[in-house]
């Protein structure tokens, strides 16, 4: 792409270089630059670096990696710090409710300090579920010279030789429920599944953000599966300070990179890794920074026509340093390109096509298992369902690998919050034929719409996988396998026809038809909403409830900075 070169620091020279701004340029010394330094471009690197995550424990050293390779080609980095919270530590919790709201906070907070301090470029170093989501939406509202960067995935973990991760910790609840493992067996898991830094090992949102961020073309080659520890995480670091050089130059920006094609080839690659149903919410959020029409037929059209082929946890076999042994992302996308399911004419952040990239790196290795080959699918189509129905007017995502069948039908048995129905599966309360009904956990109505991976791990744990249902106006961790279906819409608190749901009515859900009913006639809804109230919001005050009054719904990707 021949663009034309333009003044690498038209944003920071309005600090930097202007005689009437000596109060910045006094504290730009203080800092420690020198005044070769003020005639450079300044690039922020946005870490969301914190010590109480894995996923983020290392991300400040990673950081000053990028700061390495930014001075290596003249450019000035300098790090700033967003927010991070930790799906893994509050799931379960209410502390849950923080987690989607903290991508629209990082969002804000990136977007605020690039703005305010006038930096022209942005690297951002970030690790746990919603920070990569976070930092792409700021990338795309400041739409200067960027490169993301992902801290890279956890080694697993071991126990008597079988591989753990952290799901392996989550079902272990419901496995020690269900009296299949003793005490011991339950603390040894919880303490040997996660060995040190990274993010959460399997194809889960983290990795699965990662990877499709890298197909999209805005993270370097093999970003996304280079393991967090060791030399090719910090070299790609060093990298893709380097790498922000070109873009300047040939001023390639976000708006440059992302279009409906390069969104097209990041779901792509989620269905064919099996990715986390987040990924829904998370690109319809994206599209929308970037004021790209893509909806949720979007996601159906790409599941009909691509095929599951990853065998990859929570519902397969193998993890993400799996996917690293036999030629990381690069290599699936190598593959995916052989089959005609990418588009290999879109720009990258290496200032090369999706394609040139591709040419120089080697395919899966021989014999691999961790990627099945295209006539040997898991599951000829995607395992993303949109569902719709007089339960869902507004959409419903489903992830459907097969494993647990494609037609579910059983009597609701409701729960008015997460909280009840962990207490209700941990009582027993939960039969072989029921669909679990978790509603008011919505976004409004959590408020923050928290993922259900307590209930889902505590029903796969007690065994109940292929026999028990779960639909909420929730979301899912992309560590939830079984039958399930979240982003129900409209949620409960907006008068969903969820909020109607009573325990015993018959609830079915066909991900052949993608459909998901209860069989009650519209003049008993009409009846029941008569008598519906719309309960008050659970909080009043404080950023849950700023949030709960500018979140979008779930089919719009609950964005909070596009409310009409
Ligand atoms: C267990 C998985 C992780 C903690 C998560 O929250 C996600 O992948 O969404
Ligand atoms: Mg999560």
């Amino acid at each position: 792409m021949e663009k034309k070169s333009t003044a690498l620091n038209k944003y920071s020279r309005n600090v930097t270089q202007d005689p009437t701004q000596p109060g910045a340029q006094a504290m730009l010394y203080a800092i420690g630059l020198t005044e070769a330094d003020l005639e450079k471009p300044l690039i922020g690197i946005g870490s969301t670096g914190y010590e109480g995550n894995p996923c983020n424990m290392h991300l400040n050293d990673l950081a000053q990696l990028v700061k390495k390779g930014l001075k290596e080609k003249d450019l000035v980095g300098l790090v700033f710090n967003s927010i991070g919270v930790s799906d893994g530590i509050s799931m379960g919790t209410y502390g849950m409710r923080y987690s989607l709201p903290s991508r629209d906070i990082i969002a804000d907070s990136m977007e605020t300090v690039v703005q305010a301090m006038n930096y022209d470029g942005l690297v951002t170093v970030v690790g746990c579920d919603k920070n990569m989501p976070g930092a792409l939406m700021a990338m795309i509202r400041l739409n200067r010279p960027s490169i993301l960067v992902y801290g890279g995935t956890i080694a697993s973990g071991c126990l008597n030789n079988r591989k753990l991760d952290i799901v392996s910790a989550f079902e272990a609840w419901g496995e020690k429920v269900a009296g299949t493992i003793t005490e011991g067996e339950f603390k040894s898991v919880i303490q040997n599944a996660c060995p040190g830094a990274g993010a959460c090992g399997g194809m889960y949102t983290a990795n699965t953000m990662a990877s499709a961020i890298e197909a999209l073309g805005m993270a370097m080659p093999y970003n996304s599966s280079n393991p967090a520890i060791g030399n090719e995480k910090e070299k790609d670091c060093v990298e893709a300070g380097r790498a922000l050089r070109l873009l300047l130059e040939k001023d390639i920006k976000p708006s440059d990179i992302i279009s409906r094609k390069s969104l097209e080839n990041a779901v792509r690659l989620i269905t064919v890794l099996g990715g986390s149903t987040n990924a829904v919410l998370h690109f319809l959020a994206i599209a929308k920074s970037a004021g790209i029409e893509f909806t949720l037929d979007d996601f159906q059209r790409i599941s009909d026509t691509t095929p599951f082929l990853a065998d990859l946890k929570p519902s397969g076999k193998y993890l993400m340093e799996d996917v690293h042994r036999v030629g990381g992302i690069p290599a699936v996308m190598k593959f995916m390109l052989e089959n005609g399911m990418l588009h290999g004419d879109c720009l990258t952040v290496t200032g090369k096509t999706i394609a040139e990239n591709l040419s120089e790196v080697p395919g899966l290795k021989e014999g691999q298992k961790v990627v099945h080959p295209m006539d040997q699918p898991i599951k000829e189509t995607g395992h993303l369902r949109i569902l719709y129905g007089n339960l869902a007017p507004a959409g419903a995502v489903a992830k459907i690998t097969g494993k647990e069948g494609y037609h579910f039908s059983g009597p609701a048995k409701v729960f008015e919050d997460e909280f009840k129905a962990n207490d209700g599966i941990g009582k027993g309360l939960v039969k072989k034929g029921d669909v679990v009904v978790i509603r008011y956990e919505g976004p409004k109505g959590g408020p923050g719409m928290p993922e259900m991976l307590k209930p889902t791990a505590a029903i796969m744990g007690a065994g109940l996988g292929k026999d028990v249902a779960l639909i909420t106006d929730g979301r899912f961790s992309g560590g939830t396998h079984g039958f399930v279906v979240g982003h129900v819409s409209p949620e409960a608190q907006d008068g969903g026809p969820i909020a109607l749901i009573q325990d015993g009515d018959i609830i079915t859900i066909d991900a052949d038809k993608n459909t998901i009913s209860v069989a009650l006639s519209d003049a008993e809804l009409k009846k029941r909403r008569a008598s519906w109230k719309q309960p008050a919001l659970k909080v009043q005050r404080g950023s849950l409830y700023k949030y709960a009054k500018t979140v979008s719904s779930a089919s719009e990707g609950c964005v909070t900075d596009q409310f009409k």
